[in-house]
């Protein structure tokens, strides 16, 4: 026998809790969409429009992640186009687009199948847009999701780029039709911090995906769960504690969902025959971890740099990190650092990122009175503040600046 032989016997599913895994997977698309009636009415009234001779300019289609948004706009739309021949829904996604010629490039080949060379110019490929769309049903919405990616183009002003789409030469000389709809966390206009030019052509209409509730989940989970888990695997009241602590931490489905798959198989691990409260709590944990790690790789460098000051102290005989801390020894901190000239911080620039930091939920601050010494701020994470050590190799990993302001 093989060591494989002993490996796969090993992992091989014995008695598990799932009948059906995938059902949690959360890029499946799930039969139904639930808990969105209000938002699925809004997008049904902006579509039906078209009986009216009109669609707005733009659509800001926003909320905090998973909160499905793109899952519901787009079924929505696609549903109105399997019943209306006048109108088409093209769908683009531009994550992987940090320039506006690429962001053109991909819408372009949403609606022809091809894309064009770098020398054919932006201008090239929005001639090619109102060519194509010329040949497009009379109303078209173009969904565009994942579009911050492109404030990231220093070459071209995001702006301009939606001017074009909106009211370009092209687009206006053919009389074409076209709907805009931007899928993102934050409203259009404080997404691409757009200009006063662009702000006068948008439509101001917009969609808003609030985090779900205790219902909402539990009405998005409930069927998942069902195929998922073996009858009995998953007991209502461990079902009723996960949805109430995803409900409270987060209102995201993605998570929720992902949060139930971790937890059953930490039950298969164990060789449990049912999921338990404990192997909830465990995976709520380790979930937490990740979604924090996460927004910090997304921080600005100089607000990184002052996360990393925050938690830069070790209380002296335990070694463990020291919370909280004052702006005095954030600055001490980030100061100690070989740090060449240009990046310097100093005492006030720490104090604006501080309040962006406790605006974005990461830090919690109070004022402590020290008698003669005055008053003086106190500053911690609201999250473990370990997790700021194991970002930073991560985010030196992406970020070309870091290990010029590595603090040692
Ligand atoms: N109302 C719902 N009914 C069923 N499943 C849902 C619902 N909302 C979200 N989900 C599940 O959560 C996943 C994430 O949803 P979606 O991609 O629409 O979120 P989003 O708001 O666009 O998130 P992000 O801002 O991160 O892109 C979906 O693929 C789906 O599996």
């Amino acid at each position: 026998m093989s060591k494989y032989d002993d490996l796969f016997d090993e992992t091989a599913p014995g008695d598990s809790v799932f009948a059906d895994k995938a059902a949690l997977d959360p890029l499946a698309a799930p039969a139904d969409i639930v808990a969105r009636d209000t938002q699925e009415r809004q997008l049904a009234g902006l579509l039906n429009g078209v009986h009216e001779g009109y669609l707005p300019s733009t659509v800001s289609i926003y909320g905090p992640p998973g909160t499905g948004k793109t899952l519901t706009t787009r079924r929505v739309c696609r549903e109105f186009a399997a019943r209306i021949d006048e109108f088409a829904v093209e769908y683009v996604n531009l994550k992987e687009c940090t320039t506006l010629f690429s962001a053109a490039n991909e819408i372009l080949f949403a609606l022809t199948g091809e894309k064009l060379g770098a020398y054919e110019g932006l201008d090239g490929v929005f001639d090619a847009l109102w060519d194509a769309l010329e040949g497009y049903p009379a109303w078209t919405v173009l969904l565009l999701d994942e579009i911050d990616r492109i404030l990231q183009d220093s070459n071209y002003d995001p702006s301009d780029f939606f001017y074009r789409l909106l009211r370009g030469e092209g687009r206006l000389q053919r009389d074409i039709n076209l709907s805009v709809w931007v899928i993102s966390n934050e409203l259009l206009e404080v997404d691409l911090r757009v200009d006063s030019r662009v702000n006068s052509v948008l439509s101001n209409e917009s969609v808003f995906f609030p985090p779900y509730d205790r219902a909402g989940l539990r009405a998005v989970l409930a069927p998942r769960v069902d195929r998922a888990f073996r009858d009995g695997a998953l007991p209502d009241a461990v079902f009723a504690h996960g949805v109430s602590a995803a409900a409270r931490q987060w209102g995201d489905a993605r998570k929720a969902v992902t949060l139930f798959r971790q937890a059953g198989e930490t039950a298969v691990d164990r060789g449990l025959d049912a999921v338990t409260r404990a192997c909830l709590d465990e995976n709520l944990a380790a979930t937490e971890r990740e979604a924090v790690i996460e927004k910090l790789l997304q921080l600005p460098l100089n607000h990184f740099r002052v996360l990393v000051g925050i938690t830069g102290w070790s209380d002296g005989e335990s070694g463990t990190i020291k919370q909280p801390v004052t702006t005095g020894e954030i600055t001490d901190r980030l100061t100690r650092a070989r740090v060449p000239a240009e990046f310097h911080l100093g005492a006030r620039a720490v104090r604006d990122i501080v309040t962006d930091l406790e605006t974005m939920g990461l830090v919690e601050t109070w004022i402590e009175s020290r008698g003669r010494d005055g008053r003086v701020k106190q500053i911690e994470t609201t999250f473990e503040p370990q997790w700021v050590r194991e970002a930073i190799d991560p985010y030196a990993e992406q970020s070309a600046e870091f290990d010029d302001v590595l603090v040692d």
